[in-house]
């Protein structure tokens, strides 16, 4: 005999004629043992069915929340993926964290193409400045190093050559012992790319770059770090990168960089060198992945980069990256359930914008980075236009934008290290932002004035009235950024909790 199917007891309790719904309901008076089998049946395989979706919704409630979807923004060089590396390497669960370190062998890689490009700029400076020596050549374009070097806006003119430094034989003769160092940009870009792009012009002693060079870049972050599996030993059982890289590779990058040591030292110290490059108006310092003052250690013998190297290192995204990870969470009630964070990292440049615009779907939070100190540069596309101009612009664009509208609103005010560096030194906000007048050229009116001129956009032009969570950072500081982090992770739980009806 069957066991007994729900509703069968109350309605043996109820009288048939009491309730139309008990009635139609209830199993025909003179029904046959057969069609009472058929029905039992049929009973059984429903609530069969029925347990079945219970189960998988109790599943789904067992896996948490959906997941926070959050997406970085900004302009090229803000510090999106600097902010992302922050959230794998210190806001992720420790298991999380250890592939984040895992990938050290990767990013030794971009350290050693990013030191390999600034003496590439030096090289070129000094190609130059023998041009205009020996040729008497008219002035040699400054949009040669357009990738590379920050560009001042045109307000002052280009320094003639003939206000060039005296090179000596010396700097000749180390220009030319660096000229190995075009084979291993070279190897460093074919192993970081996994095809090398089309209009990249592969660097060469004997040939001068055809106009402006190209900055390399990964389609995807993920992508490019799976081509050094060939450094991973099949038997690993660990996640330290010094088990990770062949240290006895011959052809590793690293061996070159170590021999012209000494050489790229001397080259970026010396007083004439360093004044060439100040008449150029090249300001290697300010370069993303300047790692020049670290030569010592980026090229010692089984290096293997910090945290701060990595957080410092820089590869242009192509692109979006989609990274998956469980916050490390304050304690108390937000640590559970814990939540699934996803976050979409894209490519700043100009001609990738149009490319965010399918990401914005469902997203809870932008975090929009403005990088600041960029007030004195232009666009790497397009030198006409002034950079922090531009960010101001991309940030009204985002706020007005109603796909977004439902998104919580971070800004980050980033690079603030940059920017006082840069003020410290003397270059004057206003020559650039003629609104800032006569205000004192300090951090403190500086970093007031521009909250002031993006919270005011916010104010003014957002698509829905909403709150603003702003930030002053700089994002390749490990304890002030995990600080911030932090705020905007609670911040965004409380939220995503109570759209969820839960009461905190
Ligand atoms: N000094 C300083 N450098 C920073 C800061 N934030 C980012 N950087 C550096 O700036 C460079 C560019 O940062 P990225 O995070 O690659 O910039 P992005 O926004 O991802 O740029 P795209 O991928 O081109 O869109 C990197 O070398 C970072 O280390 C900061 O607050 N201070
Ligand atoms: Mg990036």
């Amino acid at each position: 005999m069957p066991a007994t199917l729900s509703p069968r007891p109350v309605l043996s309790a109820l009288s048939r004629s009491d309730d139309p719904l008990t009635r139609a309901m209830a199993p025909p008076e003179n029904e046959s043992p057969v069609d009472r089998e058929t029905r039992l049946t049929t009973e059984r395989q429903a609530k069969a069915r029925s347990d079945a979706i219970d189960e998988e919704l109790k599943r789904a409630q067992r896996k948490g929340p959906k997941p926070v979807k959050i997406m970085l923004l900004g302009q090229s060089e803000s510090g999106k993926t600097t902010t992302l590396k922050m959230f794998q390497a210190f806001r992720a669960k420790p298991h999380e964290c250890q592939a984040f370190h895992a990938e050290r062998a990767s990013w030794r890689a971009v350290v050693q193409y990013n030191v390999v490009r600034s003496i590439r700029i030096i090289v070129e400076a000094i190609t130059a400045a023998e041009a205009a020596a020996s040729l008497k050549a008219p002035f040699p374009s400054q949009t040669k190093y357009s990738a590379y070097a920050p560009k001042v806006q045109p307000i002052e003119p280009p320094t003639p050559p003939s206000e060039y430094p005296p090179l000596t034989e010396e700097h000749l003769l180390l220009k030319m012992r660096l000229s190995p160092l075009s084979q291993v940009e070279a190897s460093l870009v074919r192993q970081l790319t996994l095809s090398v792009p089309s209009d990249y012009d592969a660097p060469s002693s004997s040939k001068e770059p055809k106009g402006p060079e190209k900055e390399m870049y990964v389609s995807s972050s993920g992508q490019w770090k799976h081509i050094f599996s060939k450094l991973v030993n099949d038997t690993r059982n660990s996640f330290e990168s010094q088990d990770i890289i062949d240290w006895n590779n011959p052809n590793d990058p690293g061996v070159i960089l170590h021999a012209c040591a000494d050489d790229m030292k001397k080259l970026w110290q010396d007083p004439i060198i360093q004044q060439l490059l100040r008449v150029q108006k090249l300001r290697i310092e300010e370069v993303a992945g300047f790692f020049l003052d670290s030569l010592d250690r980026v090229t010692a013998p089984r290096y293997v980069p910090s945290d701060d190297d990595i957080l410092r290192a820089r590869l242009k995204t192509l692109g979006v990256t989609e990274y998956r990870f469980t916050p490390e969470t304050s304690g108390g009630f937000l640590s559970s359930p814990s939540t699934e964070w996803c976050i979409y990292d894209v490519g700043g440049q100009r001609s990738l914008v149009t490319a965010w615009a399918p990401f914005f779907d469902d997203i809870n939070a932008v975090i929009f980075l403005a990088a600041i100190s960029c007030f004195d540069q232009s666009l790497a596309e397009d030198e006409s236009i002034n950079r922090l101009e531009d960010s101001v612009q991309l940030w009204k664009s985002i706020i007005q934008n109603p796909l977004l509208k439902n998104a919580n609103l971070v800004l980050f005010l980033n690079k603030c290290d940059v920017l006082k560096a840069k003020l410290q030194s003397g270059i004057r906000l206003a020559d650039y932002v003629m609104s800032y007048g006569n205000r004192p050229n300090d951090f403190a009116s500086a970093s007031k004035y521009l909250k002031k001129k993006f919270s005011g956009i916010h104010r003014d032009f957002s698509v829905e009235a909403r709150p603003l969570y702003c930030h002053f950072t700089q994002v390749i500081d490990t304890k002030s950024t995990t600080l911030i982090l932090h705020s905007v992770q609670d911040m965004l739980l409380r939220g995503n909790l109570k759209k969820s009806s839960l009461t905190i």
